[in-house]
């Protein structure tokens, strides 16, 4: 008997991170969160998220990863497949898996909301530098950077691919 590849837990290190978009309908931005640690991810910039813990499921740890990073209730959407069971790789140990959501509030007793997240705000937690919305959906918009002109952590880069053609249907 043979054990499929993909029976296995490959990754040891789950990830999960949500692509938090201003419409859920007519999607043309996301939030992309600059990083303030480690040093050699510091400045980079990535989809809020982290490390599922133990007991927990990948959608409880990314509503409780969006309530500590950034002060904010969402509701989920749809996954975004990666090519693997885990999701995406983002090295030999580490797997991410994808979420669109949208932000529905602030988290309790926390004076954040969806305008909040706004360009250039300074984030929640100490997790990240900056919060920006950049473009993901297909039309120009005047003033708003584009998600791939920020130096992202270079694995989130065909991840940000996967949600464009997610959103393009
Ligand atoms: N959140 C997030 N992590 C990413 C992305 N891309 C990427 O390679 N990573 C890596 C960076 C980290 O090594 C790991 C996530 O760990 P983390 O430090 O954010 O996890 P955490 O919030 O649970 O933090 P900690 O308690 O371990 O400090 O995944 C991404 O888009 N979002």
């Amino acid at each position: 008997m043979s054990l499929r590849h993909d029976d296995e837990r490959t990754f040891r290190t789950q990830v999960v991170a949500a692509a938090l978009l201003d419409d859920p309908h007519r999607p043309q931005r996301l939030i992309a969160a600059q990083r303030a640690y480690p040093e050699s991810l510091r400045g980079l910039w990535e989809l809020p998220g982290g490390k599922q813990e133990p007991g927990e499921t990948v959608q409880e740890a990314l509503h409780r990863e969006c309530r500590e990073e950034l002060g904010v209730r969402i509701r989920l959407l749809e996954e975004v497949p990666g090519p693997h069971r885990q999701g995406w790789p983002l090295s030999e140990s580490a797997a991410m898996r994808v979420w669109t959501a949208v932000v529905v509030g602030a988290a309790e007793e926390q004076e954040a909301d969806a305008d909040a997240l706004g360009t250039g705000r300074q984030p929640e937690g100490a997790d990240h530098l900056e919060l920006r919305w950049v473009r993901i959906g297909p039309e120009p918009i005047e003033g708003l950077q584009e998600a791939e002109a920020l130096p992202w952590i270079p694995a989130d880069l065909p991840i940000l691919d996967g949600i464009r053609r997610h959103l393009a249907g």
